[in-house]
């Protein structure tokens, strides 16, 4: 479902005698199958959107190649949007004035969802997001929560294959994360949903991810099982024990 082949993407930054380049990912290569639900760390700056905005065909990689359910993310852009759904949990793809309905009836006719099926998937992701006590309300006005729970359904109302999430839980208080990751759950169970999961939440990860790929300084240092990952660090007890010490010595450079 997500073929990603020595892809690279570099940035040159900075004038004059102060340029250069920041490899941001580099000979990054995974393959994703139908189906799994992969959970991505990394600390801050790995690379991890950089990462995110190559699937989703928002940037070029400067090498390397990537194909998302079948296609070049780049030059298939419309098509894929057709196949994919993205959720960035610190931006919001709704719209700001509208009620929360009027924003699904923009997504659905962006994606040409058929009414029927908008109708039912809408009905069955409001029962499951719990979205009817806010469904008029102005995006604005809505919590954190709410709003989360909509950009959820905004991504999810053409039924896509690929689900990519990036931090979707941050900022949630513990009811809701743990009412977010049981949907996901069900998501991924239910249907079949491939989903990759961006998150600084090990929590995310312990409960919903049977496998883990860690990007440090923009190269892959472990694509593996949770309890693979335990074992990296043996004498840590916890996953944040773990995690804290692969981010201070990572796998490939250790
Ligand atoms: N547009 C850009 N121009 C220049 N450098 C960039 C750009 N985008 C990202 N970078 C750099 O690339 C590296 C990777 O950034 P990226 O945003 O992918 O990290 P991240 O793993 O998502 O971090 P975080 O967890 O903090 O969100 C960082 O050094 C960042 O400064």
């Amino acid at each position: 479902m997500i073929e990603v082949d020595r892809a690279g993407r570099s940035f040159t930054v900075g004038r004059g005698r102060s340029r250069r380049t920041v490899h941001a990912v580099q000979d990054l290569s995974f393959t994703v199958e139908a189906g799994e639900f992969v959970g991505y760390l990394g600390p801050n700056g790995a690379g991890k959107s950089t990462t995110i905005k190559m699937l989703t065909g928002i940037l070029a990689p400067t090498s390397g190649r990537i194909e998302v359910a079948g296609l070049d993310p780049l030059r298939r852009r419309t098509d894929l949007t057709r196949r994919i759904g993205v959720v960035f949990g610190q931006r919001t793809t709704l719209w700001w004035d509208l009620p929360l309905k009027d924003s699904f009836e923009l997504v659905r006719h962006l994606y040409k969802v058929d009414r029927n099926d908008f109708r039912r998937r809408l009905d069955e992701l409001a029962d499951l997001l719990d979205l009817s006590g806010f469904l008029h309300t102005p995006v604005r006005q809505l919590s954190l929560g709410q709003r989360m729970r909509g950009d959820i359904t905004a991504a999810l109302l053409h039924d896509p294959a690929v689900l990519v999430l990036d931090e979707p839980t941050i900022g949630l208080d513990v009811v809701s994360k743990a009412a977010m990751r049981a949907f996901l759950g069900r998501l991924n169970a239910e249907r079949g949903t491939t989903v990759l999961l961006t998150t600084h939440d090990l929590g995310d990860i312990e409960k919903l991810c049977r496998r883990v790929m860690l990007i440090h300084h923009g190269r892959l240092g472990f694509d593996g099982t949770l309890d693979d990952l335990r074992a990296l660090a043996p004498g840590e007890d916890s996953i944040e024990d773990v995690v804290t010490h692969l981010y201070t010595a990572p796998p490939a450079e250790r």
